[in-house]
């Protein structure tokens, strides 16, 4: 369905948990943090029943993700009960990747396309300072296994941040250079986590673009699967790609195709914007299809022509990252 700016909305970002194996210092915080009771979460029915009406929109991909998605359980029967709905040709995750090696198998087995890992850094200490505590060598094993199984493409996502990480920007191009992977530079965005955010940590997709031609020629292209917000270049004579996302320096909103579906059932129609509606109150009261239809209708007119990252700040009343699923 096109919303009022003739947008096409297909793509459903759907948050299974709000729970997570890591605390990232720019998504969670440390401790305190309020999870939501199991009840309150949607069931994998309802899930899939909300798929399966907003394939009447037009939604045509699905993504997995959190919270963490692999701390959901029966994460790849979810996975198997989308793959029957007809019309959804794209179901993929965006995880830490932390659990991903026990599950590859089961997960590919279920008809699960592809995934996006998360990683903004190489370096041991740091990836444990990031995350606070987790095992970049677990992280690694991820990306080895997706390979392995030949999931394709494996997206890399990494969050740029001057002065944390910036000095490995060469050796993610090398790893893209190298391996047959997508590697999608980030820009760090006033969201979630507010108090490891701040205006200089924020590198635009430009410099980062510039840094890089000085090594390697950059060719424009598109992947076989998921041309999501990345612009997308092949390191002429290399294996992999990189991609550039950038939110705060030059937005995609215009283009947008997405809506979002928190773990506890409310629509969504951007990650910025505190608009919700309430899908799981209507299906737990014994709701029909067509309402529920009405109410994705409801949610693509609502949708904001554009975020407003720079005006307006995130506030403390908005949800953080790991509750809408970044
Ligand atoms: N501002 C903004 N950022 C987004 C949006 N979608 C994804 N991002 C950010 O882009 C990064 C990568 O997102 P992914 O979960 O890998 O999803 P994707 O880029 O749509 O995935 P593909 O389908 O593989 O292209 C994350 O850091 C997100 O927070 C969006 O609609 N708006
Ligand atoms: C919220 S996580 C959920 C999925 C999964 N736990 C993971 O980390 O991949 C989704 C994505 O949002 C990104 N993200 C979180 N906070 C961000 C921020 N402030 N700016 C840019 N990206 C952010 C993360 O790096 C991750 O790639
Ligand atoms: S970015 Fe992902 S892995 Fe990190 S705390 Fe947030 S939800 Fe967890
Ligand atoms: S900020 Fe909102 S409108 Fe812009 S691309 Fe993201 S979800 Fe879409």
């Amino acid at each position: 369905m096109l919303d009022s700016l003739g947008r096409e909305i297909n793509y459903l970002r759907v948050s299974v948990t709000d729970r997570c194996n890591l605390r990232c210092r720019y998504c969670m915080p440390e401790a305190g943090v309020e999870l939501k009771p199991h009840s309150e979460i949607l069931s994998l029915e309802e899930i899939h029943r909300i798929i399966k009406v907003g394939t009447r929109v037009g939604i045509r991909k699905v993504r997995l993700t959190g919270g963490e998605p692999l701390v959901r359980r029966n994460l790849s029967r979810l996975v198997q009960m989308i793959r029957t709905i007809d019309l959804i040709d794209d179901v993929a995750i965006t995880t830490n990747g932390l659990l991903f090696p026990e599950m590859a198998g089961e997960l590919k087995e279920a008809g699960l396309h592809r995934l996006n890992v998360s990683l903004d850094t190489m370096n041991p200490e740091k990836y444990s300072f990031i995350t606070r505590n987790g095992s970049l060598k677990q992280a690694l094993r991820a990306i080895e296994t997706a390979l392995a199984l030949e999931f394709h493409p494996v997206k890399i996502n990494t969050v740029v941040m001057r002065g944390i990480n910036d000095d490995e920007i060469m050796d993610f191009c090398r790893l893209a250079y190298n391996h047959r992977l997508h590697v999608r530079f980030i820009e760090f965005m006033p969201v979630g986590e507010l108090g490891f955010w701040s205006r200089d940590k924020v590198i635009t997709c430009d410099e980062i673009q510039e840094m890089i031609k000085r090594e390697y020629r950059l060719s424009p292209w598109k992947l076989s699967r998921g041309n999501g917000p990345a612009k997308s270049y092949r390191l002429e004579g290399g294996q992999g790609s990189i991609g550039f996302i950038s939110p705060m320096s030059n937005h995609f909103c215009h283009e947008c195709n997405r809506l979002r579906l928190t773990a506890d059932g409310k629509l969504r129609g951007c990650l910025y914007d505190r608009t919700e509606i309430d899908l799981k109150q209507v299906l737990r009261q014994g709701g029909s299809d067509e309402e529920i239809l009405q109410l994705f209708i409801k949610a693509i007119n609502l949708k904001p022509n554009e975020h407003k990252m720079g005006q307006t700040s995130w506030g403390s009343k908005n949800r953080k990252m790991y509750q809408i699923g970044g």
